[in-house]
């Protein structure tokens, strides 16, 4: 079997088009603030991607880029004026902060309101809760991956590899709420490829270059590589050994190109939902 390639990069230009029509009939410009703590040169893309799309999205985006040496007191002030500023809607501080500044302090210091990373103990909480607000990018991109590609969730075997608070853990709520049979699985694990055969949709969110391997995946299932890892020779590749992998899932997302561009849509998207509910306009 060769898997049907799920192309995020596509879904991702279909969802910022729909985005950037439901802007333009607003009566004011979504405000979206990236705050950016020195020099990470991964962080350095991501920021200047967001900026871009939002900006064509019609949305008001703008980065601050503090110093590298930025104590946390003065990020938590500079967050504190963008809580109160009534022209932003959505507020985003780029990780990883550097190692003076507790990210949990700079997480708690955002408004929920204004929370469009979904990290705020509130807002995963509520998605905890099965009450979902505001919810992280990424998760939220690979529901979009799935509707659109028309993967029965109701039921479904989801295994989910990895339990970090931006990716694993919310997306294994997501999941649970969509009626997934969900299982996290993590470092400690027994046997992680047995896991990952039980699964319809494997979710890899590690972090491991080309970890998941051919005989970790069901013939015909649904793979979701969240892994970005940049290898020695300079490629990007996932977490999941993409080629061998795609003989013998169903369906199968790219890295670039897959999950990665969904990230950067979701984030707008969170942002007009959230300019939505704080300023009453539909
Ligand atoms: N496409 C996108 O938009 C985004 C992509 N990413 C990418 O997704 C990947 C994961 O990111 P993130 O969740 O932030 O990473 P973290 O490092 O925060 O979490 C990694 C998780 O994977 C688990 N893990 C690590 N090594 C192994 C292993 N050998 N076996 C089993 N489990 C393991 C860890 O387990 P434990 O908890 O036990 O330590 C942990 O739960 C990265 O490649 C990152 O670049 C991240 C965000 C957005
Ligand atoms: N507060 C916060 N929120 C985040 O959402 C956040 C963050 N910090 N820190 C870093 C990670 C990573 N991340 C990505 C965003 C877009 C792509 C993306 O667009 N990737 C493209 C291009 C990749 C490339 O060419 O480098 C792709 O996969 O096709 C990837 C990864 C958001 N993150």
């Amino acid at each position: 079997m060769t898997a049907r390639i799920l192309d995020g990069k596509a879904i991702a230009a279909g969802l910022r088009a729909r985005l950037a029509e439901r802007v333009a009939t607003l009566p004011f410009s979504p405000g979206l603030r990236v705050v950016r703590v020195g020099e990470d040169p991964a962080s350095g893309v991501y920021v200047r991607n967001k900026d871009k799309a939002a900006t064509a999205a019609g949305f008001d985006s703008a980065t601050i880029h503090l110093p590298a040496d930025t104590s946390e007191a003065q990020l938590l002030a500079t967050i504190a004026q963008l809580n109160a500023d009534p022209a932003v809607d959505g507020i985003l501080v780029q990780l990883p902060l550097p190692p003076q500044i507790r990210t949990e302090a700079a997480i708690a210091a955002v408004d929920p309101a204004k929370d469009v990373d979904g990290f705020h103990p509130l807002n995963a909480g509520l998605l905890a809760a099965g009450q979902p607000r505001l919810v992280p990018c990424t998760p939220r991109g690979v529901m979009h991956i799935l509707a659109e590609a028309g993967v029965p969730l109701r039921g479904a075997r989801a295994v989910v590899l990895g339990r970090s608070q931006i990716v694993g853990r919310p997306m294994a709520q997501l999941l649970l709420g969509a009626d997934c049979t969900v299982t996290i699985a993590h470092s400690r694990t027994r046997d992680l490829p047995a896991e990952c055969r039980r699964a319809d949709i494997l979710v890899a969110a590690v972090g491991r270059p080309e970890m998941v391997r051919r005989d970790w995946i069901a013939p015909g299932a649904t793979v979701i590589d969240v892994g970005i890892n940049r290898r020695p020779d300079g490629k990007l590749v996932g977490d999941v050994a993409y080629a061998e992998a795609a003989e013998v899932a169903g369906a199968i997302t790219p890295v670039p190109g897959g999950v990665g561009p969904m990230t950067i849509a979701c984030l707008l998207e969170n942002t007009l939902d959230a300019a939505i509910a704080r300023r009453g306009a539909a």
